[in-house]
C-alpha cells in the first residue's frame, strides 16, 4: 500500500466536516432543483413540492440507460484520434498521453441520436425520466468513487495527488487520492471531465426542446437561445479539448467523489436547469431582447475563449507570434507569467468571460424567478472559491513573482470591482 503523501498539504473545502457536508448537500441540492423546476411556483428557496419515494427515484431502466451512455462514450473515446496530446510534466518527470477526439465523439453522438430519433427513438420522453436518471448517475458516481479510492490504495506514491491524501477517509474519498487514475491508456478523469456529462447535458437540453415542440407546436425563442448558447459552450470545450490538460482539475486535483459526481451527475442534471425551467414555465421573449442577450453571450465567449487560448498558446510555446510580443515576468521556476493582454486586465479573465456567459444563459428565462439564476449564483461562488485555491497554489509555485504579478494586476476577476 502506498504511504499517504502530501499529508501536510493544507485542508481545503472546510476539511473532513466540509467534505462530508458537501457530499450530502450537492446531491440534495440537485434533486431539489429537479423537483422545483417542474413545480408551479418554481421557488428556488422554498421547500420542494413533495419528497419523492424510492419507487420514483429507483429504476433499473434508468440505471441501464446511464451505463449504456457511459459505455457508448467510452467506446467513442477509444476510437482512433486525430491527435494524441502530451499532458503536463508529472512528479516522476514523465508525461501522460491523451487522445484528442472529443469533438469527434460529439459529432458521432449527434449522428447516432439523429438516426435513433428518425427510427422512432422517443427522445422527448427523456425529461420524464430525469429524476430516476439523476438517481442512477449519483449511485454510479458513488460506486465509481469507491472503486477509485480502492485503486489508489495500491497506486505508487508518485501517482497520488498533492491534496486528497490527508489520511482522513471522508476527506480523501471526497477530494480523490490518485491524480490520473488509468487502466492501460484509458484515463478516467480526463474521460469523465469532458464526455459523458457535457454531451449528456446538451442531449438533455435537446430532449427538453423536443418535448416543448410536442407540447406547444414549436420550441420557444428562449428555449432555442438556451440550447444554442450551451451547445456552443460544450462544442467549444470539446473542440479545444487539449486545453483541459492545463486546468486545475487535471494538474492538481485527485479523482474522487467531487469530480466524479460533478462530472457525471451535477453537470448534466443541474446545468440543464434553464431548459428544464422553460419547459414548465414558458417565457415570452421578443427579438430585440433576444438579440441583446446574444450580444452578452458573444462578449462573454470572446473574453473566455480569448483568455483561455492566449494562456494555452503561451504555455505551449512562448515564442508563438500570437503571444511573443506580450509583456511577461520571470519566475524562479523558469516559467513566465503574462502581465499584458487578457492576463494583464485581471488575474482570471477566463472566469470573467465564463460568468458573463452564465448570465446570458439565465436571461432568456425572464427576471421574475430566481431559479434559472441558480447556475449564475452557484458558478460565482465556485469561481471565487476556485480563484482563491488557484492563488494559493500559484503563490506556493511562484513566490515573489506572484506577489509582483498581483501588484501589477490588482483585480482578480472583475476589473475595478473584485
Ligand atoms: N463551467 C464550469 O462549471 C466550470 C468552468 N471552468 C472554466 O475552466 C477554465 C479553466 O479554469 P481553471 O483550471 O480554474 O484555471 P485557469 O485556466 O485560469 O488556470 C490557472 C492557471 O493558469 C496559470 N496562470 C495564471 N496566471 C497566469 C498568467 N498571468 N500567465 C500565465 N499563466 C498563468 C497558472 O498555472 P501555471 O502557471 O502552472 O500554468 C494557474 O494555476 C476557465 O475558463 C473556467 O472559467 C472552471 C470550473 C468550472
Ligand atoms: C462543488 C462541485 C459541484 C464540484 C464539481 C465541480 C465540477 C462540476 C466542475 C469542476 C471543473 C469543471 C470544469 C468544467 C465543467 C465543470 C467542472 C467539472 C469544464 C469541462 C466546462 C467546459 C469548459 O470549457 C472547461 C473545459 C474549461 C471546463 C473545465 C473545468
Amino acid at each position: 500500500m502506498a504511504p499517504p503523501q502530501g499529508s501536510r498539504a493544507p485542508l481545503e473545502f472546510g476539511g473532513p466536516l466540509g467534505a462530508a457536508a458537501l457530499m450530502l448537500l450537492l446531491p440534495v441540492t440537485m434533486f431539489h432543483l429537479l423537483l422545483v423546476a417542474r413545480s408551479g411556483p418554481a421557488r428556488l428557496l422554498g421547500p420542494p413540492p413533495y419528497l419523492p419515494g424510492l419507487e420514483e427515484l429507483w429504476s433499473p431502466w434508468a440505471l441501464l440507460l446511464c451505463l449504456t451512455w457511459l459505455g457508448l462514450q467510452a467506446a467513442l473515446y477509444l476510437l482512433p484520434a486525430r491527435k494524441v496530446a502530451e499532458g503536463q510534466e508529472l512528479k516522476d518527470k514523465s508525461r501522460l498521453r491523451y487522445p484528442i477526439n472529443g469533438f469527434q465523439a460529439l459529432v458521432l453522438t449527434a449522428l447516432l441520436v439523429g438516426l435513433g430519433v428518425s427510427a422512432g427513438l422517443p427522445l422527448s420522453a427523456l425529461p420524464e425520466m430525469l429524476l430516476p436518471l439523476a438517481f442512477a448517475a449519483t449511485l454510479t458516481a458513488f460506486i465509481f468513487s469507491l472503486l477509485l479510492y480502492l485503486k489508489a490504495l495500491v497506486a505508487p506514491a508518485s501517482a497520488l495527488a498533492p491534496g486528497g491524501n490527508s489520511g482522513n477517509l471522508i476527506y480523501d474519498f471526497f477530494l480523490g487520492r490518485e491524480l490520473n487514475p488509468r487502466i492501460c491508456s484509458f484515463d478516467f478523469k480526463y474521460f469523465c471531465e469532458l464526455r459523458p456529462g457535457l454531451i449528456g447535458w446538451v442531449l438533455i437540453n435537446l430532449a427538453l426542446l423536443m418535448q416543448e415542440a410536442e407540447l406547444r407546436g414549436s420550441p420557444s425563442l428562449a428555449m432555442w437561445l438556451v440550447n444554442g448558447f450551451q451547445l456552443l459552450y460544450v462544442a467549444d470545450a470539446l473542440w479545444y479539448e487539449e486545453a483541459v490538460l492545463t486546468t486545475m482539475d487535471i494538474i492538481h486535483d485527485g479523482f474522487g467523489f467531487m469530480l466524479a459526481f460533478g462530472d457525471l451527475a451535477w453537470v448534466p442534471f443541474t446545468y440543464s436547469l434553464q431548459a428544464q425551467f422553460l419547459l414548465y414555465h414558458p417565457q415570452p421573449l421578443g427579438w430585440p431582447l433576444a438579440s441583446f442577450i446574444c450580444l452578452i453571450n458573444a462578449v462573454g465567449y470572446y473574453i473566455f475563449r480569448g483568455a483561455n487560448s492566449q494562456k494555452n498558446t503561451f504555455r505551449k510555446n512562448p515564442s508563438d507570434p500570437r503571444v511573443a510580443d506580450l509583456e511577461t515576468i520571470s519566475t524562479a521556476t523558469g516559467r513566465r507569467l503574462l502581465v499584458s493582454g487578457w492576463w494583464g486586465m485581471v488575474r482570471h479573465p477566463n472566469y470573467l468571460g465564463d460568468l458573463i456567459m452564465a448570465l446570458a444563459w439565465s436571461l432568456p428565462c425572464g427576471v421574475f424567478h430566481l431559479l434559472p439564476y441558480f447556475y449564475f449564483l452557484y458558478f460565482t461562488a465556485l469561481l471565487v472559491h476556485r480563484e482563491d485555491r488557484d492563488e494559493r497554489q500559484c503563490l506556493q509555485k511562484y513566490g515573489l513573482a506572484w506577489h509582483e504579478y498581483c501588484q501589477r494586476v490588482p483585480y482578480r476577476i472583475v476589473p475595478y470591482v473584485y
